[in-house]
């Protein structure tokens, strides 16, 4: 007599850090997993604080913290995308994440940051694929090669704005 075993094999998905608060749709094609909100929120409200980073150096999964500073995330919180129209700021001085000045967030929609906002000169520039019609940059590849009009109409983190009010006086 012959006995077959069938063995069940299971892929195990990451446990969530964010579990009430982020979805990460995960694809198959490389750099094109994302966040989404499983929450509404007003605009300008605290989403979460931003928790058990570690300093790193730059990398196309780090922030930028300060002039010379960057971490690793180390949550889900690094699914978020970039987009030129974003749905949140990430505030790497107060560490926080907050829905924009500007609109509510809705439950479903992406968790995306406007990347030069934290990045002076981005480690892995890409073509932007965010979907804003006009307003889409094109390539982002950090604040420095972006005019002061055009980052003008964002927020920005410190460390940001220092360096560009420099550039404007001529020192950068
Ligand atoms: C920190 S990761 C974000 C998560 C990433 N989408 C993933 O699947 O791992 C940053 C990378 O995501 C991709 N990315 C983020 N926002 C993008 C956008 N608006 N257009 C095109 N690629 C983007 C770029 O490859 C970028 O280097």
């Amino acid at each position: 007599m012959t006995t077959t075993t069938t063995t069940a094999t299971t892929t195990q998905e990451p446990t969530p850090s964010h579990p009430a608060l982020i979805q990460v749709n995960r694809s198959p094609i490389p750099f094109a997993s994302g966040a989404y909100s499983l929450v509404s929120a007003p605009a300008g409200s605290l989403l979460c604080k931003i928790t058990g980073t570690t300093p790193s150096k730059k990398a196309y999964t780090s922030v930028q913290t300060g002039r010379d500073s960057h971490i690793e995330l180390n949550s889900d919180l690094v699914y978020c995308n970039h987009s030129c129209d974003p749905t949140v700021n990430f505030d790497m001085h107060n560490m926080e994440v907050r829905v924009v000045d500007n609109r509510d967030l809705k439950a479903g929609e992406p968790l995306t940051f406007f990347y030069p906002s934290t990045e002076w000169e981005m480690d892995q520039p890409f073509e932007c694929t965010c979907g804003s019609g006009e307003k889409c940059k094109g390539r982002i590849d950090g604040a420095k090669n972006l005019s002061t009009e055009v980052l003008g109409e964002y927020w920005l983190n410190p460390h940001i704005a220092e360096m560009v009010a420099e550039r404007e006086a001529g020192r950068n």
